[in-house]
């Protein structure tokens, strides 16, 4: 009996699906890795509260090294304690401010070789560009990107040298934003600060990998931390409503994403499923080491680019809106 030609297409869809795997297998770069942490040295700034104490917490808790590093020595010993009291590993601490360059090589000389870099530390003060001070937006810039040139630039020879003797991968965390795969009302110093840690982990993976060291880059949504709260307090009423598209989360879980993607070698590591979302729809030209997310990065670019539009459509209703609501309230009170 003549074969159906419906039969040989539908042999043909699976044979084609798996070709193209098998195809992604062999190019996507860098290789993935397993990145371990036991035993090992993880350095974190900004690990005195919210998201990095978190990860120092997990990092702790999974038989690291810890050393953390922040501006108040109050704040470092009382996530000292908490450290201890929770896991029983007696963290390092370095007090510092990020933006003096040598007060960092000092420390992390001080800290010794690093197997894993997490530049957690960030300030956000989001207000609409017009209103805000350039001193503010001057500050942002210094802490979130100046701040993290100067870690990798003081850690990075000595984790070279650490990687070649010790034959184990080691890696360069970054903690930037969804904010930095959107730009959202009221956070053009935040964000720019936050995109720009994009172009610099991007060129710095091309950079070390052959020195064994793998770059990552962490995207969390609005995270209940303390230096959230004290933002929640004066961000615009647009902000919220734009940022809390992709809901809040909890710092713990941020650190459990961001340690489980450390460990894998992954450069773009997404917090909650709207991230993971984002992440395809931003992917561009990123490394990508695992060949199944870079089939669902190919199958879902169209998909995601449409529901980036919406969004989009979405905010700028919201926008308008908010607008004109705020005209009749001024018309109402005669200021106009
Ligand atoms: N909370 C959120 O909604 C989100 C946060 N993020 C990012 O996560 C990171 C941590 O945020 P979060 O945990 O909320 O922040 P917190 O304000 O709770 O903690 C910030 C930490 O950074 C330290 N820090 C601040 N400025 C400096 C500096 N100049 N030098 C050294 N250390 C400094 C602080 O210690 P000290 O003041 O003593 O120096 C503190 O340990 C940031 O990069 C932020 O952009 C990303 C997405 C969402
Ligand atoms: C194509 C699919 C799209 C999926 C959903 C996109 C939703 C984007 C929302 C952006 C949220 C920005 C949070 C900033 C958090 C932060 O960094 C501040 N709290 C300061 O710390």
């Amino acid at each position: 009996m003549a074969t159906s030609p419906y039969y040989l297409l539908l042999l043909l869809i699976p044979i084609l699906l798996l070709s193209f795997l098998i195809l992604l297998y062999v190019i996507v770069r860098p290789r993935s890795a397993r990145i371990p942490i036991k035993g090992r040295h993880v350095f974190i700034t900004g690990g005195s509260s919210g998201i990095g104490l978190a990860l120092a917490h997990q990092a702790a808790a999974e038989g690291a090294r810890v050393s953390i590093l922040a501006r108040s020595s109050k704040r470092l010993e009382e996530a000292r304690d908490s450290i201890r009291l929770a896991t029983g590993v007696e963290a390092a601490v370095f007090s510092a401010d990020v933006r003096d360059a040598e007060a960092v090589a000092r420390a992390v000389n001080e800290a010794g070789p690093i197997d894993v870099l997490v530049c957690n530390q960030g300030v956000f003060t989001p207000l609409e560009l017009e209103k805000q001070d350039l001193k503010e937006v001057k500050f942002m810039i210094d802490v979130n990107l100046m701040g993290t040139f100067h870690l990798i630039k003081a850690a990075l020879p000595a984790m070279k040298v650490r990687a070649k003797d010790t034959g184990f991968p080691a890696s360069i965390a970054i903690m930037s934003s969804q904010a930095g795969q959107v730009g959202i009302y009221g956070y053009t110093a935040y964000s720019a600060s936050k995109f720009a840690l994009r172009g610099l982990s991007e060129a710095l993976q091309q950079e070390v990998i052959a020195d064994n060291i793998y770059v990552s880059l962490i995207f969390p949504p609005d995270t209940e931390t303390p230096g959230f709260a004290q933002e929640h307090e004066t961000r615009p009423e647009l902000t919220s409503i734009i940022a809390g598209s992709s809901g809040g989360i909890k710092a713990e879980d941020v650190a459990k994403a961001s340690l489980s993607g450390i460990k894998s070698g992954r450069f773009i590591i997404p917090c909650n499923l709207d991230g993971a979302l984002l992440a395809i729809a931003t992917s561009g030209l990123a490394p990508q080491s695992s060949c199944i997310t870079a089939f669902i990065e190919v199958a879902g670019a169209g998909f995601l680019r449409l529901a980036a539009l919406f969004y989009q459509w979405h905010w700028y209703s919201i926008i308008e809106k908010w607008h004109a609501e705020s005209s009749l309230r001024n018309r109402a009170s005669g200021r106009l």
